[in-house]
């Protein structure tokens, strides 16, 4: 999370005194404090704090109490742990159970979707810091609290001495007292490197590493004098200054350092399973794009968007959307870079705007409303009677109902009807709230099947939205722990279902009319494979340009597309990595 993005974070060290929290800032890229004990010092002072400071600060709280926040973010891993939950459902409840509001919220925030996103890392990074203890050893709940220790040292800048002292008082609290002599330990080896200086251990220089992952002793060296530390004597300094409670420490990483291929480094230090690195570096060639780019997408699946609102045409305007925002304080409200109806609020919660609360806008990343747009701009042919008819539009796959609410505020404008249709009667719900704002009578909400609807509804359509159900790796940055969740195996079970609804789609679809393919994923196996293998079977649809439809649409033109499909990309264009295909029925 970026300092802009949070607007709190980085003033948060600074006067963190409020509820006993001693909180850093993000890191820049190239910040790093150096392991010899002056960075530490120096990170307390860049934050105003010195170490009385957060001592004092801790002693305000009864002894032995953990910090709430740390506590709402170690509940948040716990829970998407056991119960599965989703750390965007479960955050927001326990903040309001526990009142906590600004700072404090951010900082549990950051420290819980951080922890969750950068899992990967921090795993390599603690590994290296057990003395060769597999992490499987642990407690999952001990496991959990070293990320989230790791995180405010490596991630937030903490200082070293407030988040090791907290992570134990927490792991006290919540685990019992055995395991705080090795969360201490190991907490205490993880700081004695800055981050970038992890990364170096993680990440061999290109060219040393070969693919069985092994090194000689001279790349050794040479990584080692690349992390700044040159000799042995460096590393047996910090091999005697590590606190060995249970036998925990930091191993020599520069001797042991698990190394591998591009893709398994990337993974390491950028966080992700190794078959999404592969996935995404697939993607990026597919579209034209270099694999020397996946760095910068993998690092921005890494940060917290900012959140995007749609002012649904013809329920509000963009500008009064602004000034609403204004009114409640929010400073830095601009326009969306790309989607002509997108505003990007300044930081406040947007629920609590007016026309948020009525349904006239919702929030809604750009990627989603440019498809949404597109689909509604598309060129339609004439229908067998050559009539150009643009009256019945369908969305196939509706819950929760962002894009319905576009679609419908756009076809109210037309004069045009939707049915908006939802598999999931809960989620069929969520669409009723989401069109509430929509004129009655243009939006009719059907619960259903969608593979149905071709046959039911057979060449009905003027326009067919398929936003099908896929893994939504292209939304990595707003799920921060699905990543972690999906296997290649939902891939084999999706694969079927976006095929079936496809085909529907374009049964239900008249002559002339067009469909939208879309998906919040990337992944060609749900992407450019569903439409070709759907497309090899019929010689009834054409491919449409969907760059030119959007270049029309578009603020400013979308750079790196290739056509004839659209692929967003979170690192290119600050958006989910949406795909888009216009298909025409001939
Ligand atoms: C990617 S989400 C759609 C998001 C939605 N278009 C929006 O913008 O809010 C996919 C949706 O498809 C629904 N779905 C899954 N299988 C379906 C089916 N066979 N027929 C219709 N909808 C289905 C899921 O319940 C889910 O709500």
């Amino acid at each position: 999370m970026s300092p802009d993005r949070t607007g709190r974070a980085g003033g948060a060290g600074r006067s963190g005194g409020d509820s006993g929290h001693d909180r850093g800032r993000p890191p820049g890229r190239d910040s790093g404090r150096r392991r010899d004990g002056q960075g530490r010092d120096g990170a307390v002072r860049r934050d105003g704090q010195g170490r009385d400071g957060a001592v004092r600060r801790d002693g305000a709280r009864r002894p032995g109490r953990p910090d709430p926040a740390r506590a709402v973010a170690y509940e948040v891993l716990r829970e998407v742990r056991e119960s599965d939950a989703y750390a965007n459902l479960v955050l927001p409840v326990l903040l309001r159970e526990r009142g906590l509001t600004g700072r404090d919220a951010a900082f549990a925030t950051e420290l819980a979707y951080g922890t969750l996103r950068l899992r990967g890392r921090y795993d390599a990074v603690l590994e290296q810091c057990t003395n060769g203890r597999p992490l499987t050893a642990l407690d999952a709940p001990v496991l959990d609290l070293l990320r989230l220790g790791a995180h405010q040292i490596l991630g937030m800048r903490v200082p070293v001495h407030a988040a090791v002292s907290e992570t134990v008082t927490l792991t006290r609290a919540s685990v019992g007292p055995a395991p705080a002599g090795l969360v201490n330990a190991v907490l205490r080896a993880v700081a004695r490197r800055s981050l970038q200086e992890w990364l170096a251990v993680l990440a061999p220089p290109a060219g040393k590493a070969n693919r069985a992952g092994h090194t000689d002793r001279t790349d050794r060296t040479d990584r080692t004098n690349r992390a700044g530390r040159t000799d042995r004597t460096d590393r047996t300094d910090r091999t005697d200054r590590t606190d060995g409670a249970d036998g925990a420490g930091e191993r020599d990483a520069t001797e042991d350092a698990p190394l591998g291929d591009d893709v398994a480094v990337l993974s390491r230090t950028e966080s992700h399973p190794e078959w999404i690195t592969r996935a995404l570096r697939q993607a990026l060639v597919a579209h034209g794009r270099p694999a020397a780019d996946l760095p910068g997408l993998l690092a921005a699946d890494n940060a917290a968007p900012r959140v995007a609102l749609v002012a649904r045409p013809g329920l509000v305007t963009t500008d009064a959307l602004a000034d609403e925002a204004a009114r409640a304080g929010e400073s830095g409200v601009r326009r969306g870079r790309w989607s002509p109806v997108a505003l990007v609020p300044g930081g406040g919660d947007p629920a609590l705007l007016p026309s948020v609360r009525r349904a006239a806008a919702g929030v809604q990343d750009e990627g989603s409303q440019l498809v949404a747009l597109a689909l509604a701009a598309a060129p339609l042919g004439p229908d067998r009677e050559g009539a150009a008819h643009d009256r019945q539009w369908l969305d196939l796959c509706a819950g929760p109902g962002g894009k319905a609410a576009l679609l419908g505020a756009l076809a109210h404008q037309r004069g045009a009807h939707l049915l908006a249709n939802e598999v999931a009667p809960h989620r069929a719900g969520l669409v009723r709230g989401s069109v509430a704002a929509v004129p009655a009578g243009t939006v009719e909400v059907r619960v259903g099947d969608g593979r149905e609807v071709g046959e039911l509804f057979p060449a009905s359509y003027d326009r067919v939205m398929v936003d099908a159900p896929c893994t939504g790796l292209g939304a990595l940055r707003r799920r921060p722990e699905s990543r972690w969740r999906r296997t290649p195996g939902d891939l084999t079970a999706l694969s079927p279902l976006q095929r079936d609804l496809l085909t529907s789609a374009l049964e239900s679809v008249r002559p002339g009319g067009v469909v939208a393919y879309v998906t919040c994923s990337p992944h060609l196996a749900e992407t450019r494979a569903v439409v070709e293998d759907v497309l090899r079977r019929r010689d009834d649809v054409e491919v449409l340009d969907a760059v030119a439809v959007l270049d029309d649409i578009t603020v400013e033109p979308l750079p790196g597309l290739t056509g004839p499909y659209v692929q967003l990309w979170p690192d290119l264009h600050g958006t989910d990595a949406m795909f888009l295909a216009l298909l025409r029925r001939r």
